[in-house]
Parts: structure tokens; C-alpha cells; sequence
């Protein structure tokens, strides 16, 4: 087990809080146990951030670029370990935190692509001087991260952070903070300069006093739309400090006219259930036509949700789908499941809880189109709304009426009745003929009103990491050829 759980200043240290530990939710097995940082640690890992930025944020992008290459190539050593650990702590099988690696190494180019492309230097000339564009660095950032991609997610913000020149003070989920550690250790086995990256490890009030901490520039947070909400609030009144939000959604999926069920049902099960629901851009709302083709597609949608393989991460034949994160999320989405059939939803497959002790569930859909209204809430996991409609115009009014747009789908043949979905729907990623789930890094990645605040990551988290500078630059003084009128030298 664990006891220096908190890297500050390149220095492995044990926390002086609170006890706190992973479990990982598969097997009821305690992975990983230490202290948690206290509220005077973490200020020592901005102090050190800080002092760090004074050099790093100087040092040149070709030394930047060096750091994250190194670390690629460590994380491609570490590939399988790093996998077995993310899958050890999620309950996620293998075969996707294999995926997820794979994410994180494909980062590194992505971002130095994006770095370059949008945030780049642009020169042009004008009478007499030159007009440039550039960026900077905003100095020391804070990164939050969720627990469903422990280790993609926040790499998403911090290596565009460093690559545009700011230090990190990183505080993982508490639910994860085992494949923050052995991260970490790849960073550090990297080269990483002393303070460049800082783990804070523990519950919510490490989170607490790390974000209202005065001497942090930005923060970067992926996580649930609750806790992006209490951030922003505290962040009112400090226009100085950049604040990007990755939050939830309670993602709409429409379908229409599709001649092949089970194509159509393929791309549902991906976009509801895979990670067992646990991805922001899960479908959780899927709407149906009426009528006798709408009937097929839910009987078989039925029939291939009830035969989803669910298992171990590491049994031998790979499930479809693992164990949630933990037993009280499992049991928190078997009472969401339960209350909507208490307020007159049809159960079409129920959800489960499958064993005590862990967070395994069965995959569960509810037909809720007789109820008047229902709250605009997102379910984190494998619990599928579907809704029958008989006007397409109907169908998408009621998809758009969430308070989040994160993602949307429209599953069917017409192009023409797509064009007409795009038009209308609002949400940051809208797919067609695909699931909704599996997001490009190479894109941008965000949601609108309630699921981000315009800070799009990804492709374009390059844009937050770094700001602009115009200038214009002549290399001596020079009276201008014409003066201004009134005006005598
Ligand atoms: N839009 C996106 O890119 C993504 C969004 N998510 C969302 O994340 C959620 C699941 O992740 P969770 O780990 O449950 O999110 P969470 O909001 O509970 O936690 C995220 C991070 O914030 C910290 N935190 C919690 N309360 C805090 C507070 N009051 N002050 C400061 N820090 C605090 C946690 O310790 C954790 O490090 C889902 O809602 C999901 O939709 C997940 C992945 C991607
Ligand atoms: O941030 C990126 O590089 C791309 C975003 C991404 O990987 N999205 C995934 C998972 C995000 C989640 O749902 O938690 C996806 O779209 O499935």
C-alpha cells in the first residue's frame, strides 16, 4: 500500500489528513490506501507550481515538446500496467482501458498539433513594422478529473497545459487516485522538472482549497455538472482567472426511418450502455417512431441489451461491459430506475444490481413517453429512457428540452431529415449514423448550457491553455511619414 501519495515540488510526501483508499468495485478489493493532502499541502503545491512556472513557463517550446514525447514513450512502456490499473480501479474491462492508454499516448501529437494550429505565431506586415500574434502561458493551473477515464481525461488538460508553458497542481477523483500515482510516476520518470506537475490526492475539501486557492491562474475541470456549477459560482467576480468546464449531458438520440434494425441497435447499445453508461456522452434519452418499425427496433433492442455481456475486466473472454464505479453508484442508479417506474414509466429490461458489495448492474430501459414531465437529470450509467413519437418536429423540441447540450444523435437513411435534425438541435457534438459515444481528439469536445462553458477540450483545449498577445513591432522608433492632423514635431 501506498503512504508518499502526494507529489509536490518532485518530492513524494505523505499526506497529513484524513485516511483515504480505492476500492476497486469488481471484486471488493482495496487496491490502495494513504492520507489525503491537507489544506496547508495543497498550498505548498501551488507555492511550488508557482515558483516552478518562473522556468518552465521561459523555458523553451522545444524543451517542452521533449517532456511530452518522453513521457509517449513511457506511457507506451507502461501500457499494459497502466491498463490493468485503470481497470483494477473503474471495473472498466480491459479491452477499453486498453483504449484509453491508447487515448492518452495519442494525446501527446494531437495536442502538439493543435498547440501549433491555434495557437500558433502569426506574422504580417504593415507600413513601417510588423503585427504579430502569439501566446502565453496563464501560469499555474488546476486540473480536476473524473473518475469513468481516470487517466485520458485529465491528460487532455495537462498536456496541452504544459506544452503551452503553465504548471499543474492536479487533484484526481478521489475514486481513482491509483492511476493518478502511477501517472505521475510516468511524468516524473520523464524528466519532469521539479514543480512542473504537482498530485494533490484526496476527497472534497483537498478539491475545496484547492480551487479557491487566491494564487491559482485557471482551472480545468471534467467532471459532473453539480460540482461545474459550485466552481463557477466561486469563480464569479475574478474575470482574471480562466475556468473551463467539461461537464454531464442527458444526451438525446433520435431515430427515423432506418431500414436496418440491426445497425440501428448496434449504434444504440454503444451510445447507451458502453462503459456501462459511465461516459458523458452516453445516450440517455432515445426517441422512436411510433408504429410497427419503431416496435422492431425496441424488440430487438430488448433482446440484445438482455444478452450484453457483463464481467470482470480481466476474465479471459472480455465483457461488453464491467462493474459501475462503485457499489453506491450501482445502488443510487437502481433507486433512479425504480422512481421512474413510480412515476409511471413501462420497465422494458429492468435494471439490476447483480451482487452485493460491487458495483456490477444489469443494463436497464424504461419507456417513459406516458409521462406528463420528468426531471432534467443525468443518470451516470446504463439506464436508457426511450420516448415514442409521432412527429418528428415533437421528437426534436423534446430532445432540446434539457437544460444540458453535451451530445446529440440522429439514427436514420434521409439526409434531408438530418440536415433538418442539425439545424435544430443544440448540443456540442451531433452525430449522424454513429454512436454518440467514442469522441475524436482531434475534434473539439464540449457541450453548451448546462454540460460546459464554451471551453471546449480536446482538439481545441490548447485555446485555454494559453492567451493571446497582438503586438506591433518596429525595430527603431520612426516619425510616422504622416502626422496626425493638429499636430506639429
Ligand atoms: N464533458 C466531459 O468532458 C465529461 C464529463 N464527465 C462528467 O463527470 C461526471 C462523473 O465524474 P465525477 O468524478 O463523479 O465528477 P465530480 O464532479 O464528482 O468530481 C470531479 C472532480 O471534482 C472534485 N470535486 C467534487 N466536488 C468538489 C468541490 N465542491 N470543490 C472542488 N472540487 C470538487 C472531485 O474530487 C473530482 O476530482 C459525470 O457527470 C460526467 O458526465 C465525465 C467525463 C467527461
Ligand atoms: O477529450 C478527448 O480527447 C476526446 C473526448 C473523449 O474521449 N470522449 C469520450 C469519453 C468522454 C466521456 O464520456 O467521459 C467519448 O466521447 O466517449
Amino acid at each position: 500500500m501506498s503512504s508518499n501519495i502526494q507529489f509536490i515540488n518532485g518530492q513524494w510526501l505523505a499526506g497529513q489528513g484524513h485516511e483515504v483508499f480505492s476500492l476497486n468495485p469488481a471484486k471488493n478489493e482495496e487496491i490502495w490506501r494513504g492520507l489525503s493532502a491537507t489544506e496547508a499541502q495543497v498550498n505548498d503545491a501551488i507555492l511550488s507550481a508557482r515558483t516552478a512556472f518562473e522556468s518552465w513557463g521561459q523555458t523553451s517550446l522545444s524543451s517542452r515538446i521533449e517532456l511530452v514525447k518522453r513521457f509517449a514513450e513511457k506511457l507506451t512502456d507502461a501500457k499494459e500496467a497502466l491498463a490493468t490499473t485503470i481497470a483494477q480501479e473503474t471495473g472498466k474491462p480491459l479491452w477499453e482501458t486498453r483504449t484509453e492508454v491508447g487515448a492518452m499516448i495519442g494525446k501527446i501529437a494531437i495536442s502538439l498539433r493543435a498547440y501549433d494550429e491555434r495557437t500558433g505565431t502569426v506574422e504580417n506586415d504593415m507600413p513601417g513594422a510588423k503585427a504579430f500574434i502569439r501566446h502565453k502561458p496563464h501560469g499555474v493551473v488546476a486540473v480536476f478529473g473524473p473518475y469513468n477515464f481516470p487517466g485520458h481525461l485529465p491528460n487532455g488538460h495537462i498536456v496541452p497545459a504544459l506544452i503551452a508553458g503553465n504548471t499543474v497542481v492536479f487533484k484526481p477523483s478521489e475514486l481513482t487516485p491509483k492511476t493518478a500515482e502511477e501517472t505521475m510516476k510516468l511524468w516524473q520518470a520523464a524528466g519532469l522538472p521539479d514543480g512542473v506537475i504537482n498530485l494533490v490526492q484526496g476527497e472534497v475539501e483537498t478539491g475545496k482549497a484547492l480551487a479557491s486557492h487566491p494564487q491559482i491562474d485557471g482551472l480545468f475541470f471534467t467532471g459532473s455538472s453539480n460540482t461545474g456549477h459550485l466552481l463557477h459560482q466561486q469563480f464569479g467576480g475574478q474575470p482574471g482567472k480562466i475556468l473551463a468546464l467539461e461537464m454531464g449531458g442527458n444526451n438525446p438520440l433520435i431515430v427515423k426511418n432506418v431500414a436496418d434494425v440491426d445497425a440501428v441497435v448496434h449504434d444504440i447499445v454503444q451510445s447507451a450502455f458502453v462503459t456501462t453508461g459511465q461516459r458523458c456522452t452516453c445516450a440517455r434519452r432515445l426517441f422512436i417512431e411510433a408504429g410497427e418499425q419503431g416496435d422492431r427496433i425496441i424488440n430487438k433492442l430488448v433482446e440484445v441489451t438482455k444478452q450484453i455481456k457483463i464481467g470482470f475486466y480481466d476474465d479471459e473472454e472480455q465483457p461488453f461491459i464491467g462493474s459501475m464505479i462503485s457499489e453506491k453508484a450501482a445502488l443510487g442508479l437502481v433507486d433512479a430506475y425504480q422512481s421512474l417506474l413510480s412515476q409511471g414509466a413501462t420497465s422494458l429490461v429492468e435494471l439490476k444490481h447483480l451482487e452485493a458489495g460491487t458495483g456490477f448492474v444489469s443494463p436497464g430501459i424504461v419507456d417513459v413517453t406516458s409521462l406528463a414531465s420528468m426531471a432534467d437529470e443525468e443518470h451516470f450509467g446504463p439506464l436508457l429512457k426511450i420516448y415514442r413519437y409521432n412527429d418528428f418536429d415533437q421528437a426534436i423540441n423534446e430532445a432540446n428540452n434539457t437544460s444540458f447540450g453535451l451530445s446529440a444523435g440522429f439514427l436514420g437513411d434521409n439526409e434531408a431529415d438530418y440536415q433538418h435534425f442539425f439545424a435544430r438541435i443544440r448540443a456540442g457534438i451531433v452525430n449522424w449514423n454513429k454512436p454518440i459515444t467514442g469522441a475524436s481528439s482531434a475534434a473539439p469536445f464540449g457541450g453548451i448550457g448546462a454540460s460546459g462553458n464554451h471551453r471546449a477540450s480536446a482538439y481545441y483545449a490548447a485555446d485555454y491553455c494559453a492567451y493571446p498577445v497582438a503586438s506591433v513591432e518596429a525595430d527603431k522608433v520612426q516619425l510616422p511619414a504622416q502626422l496626425s492632423p493638429g499636430l506639429t514635431i
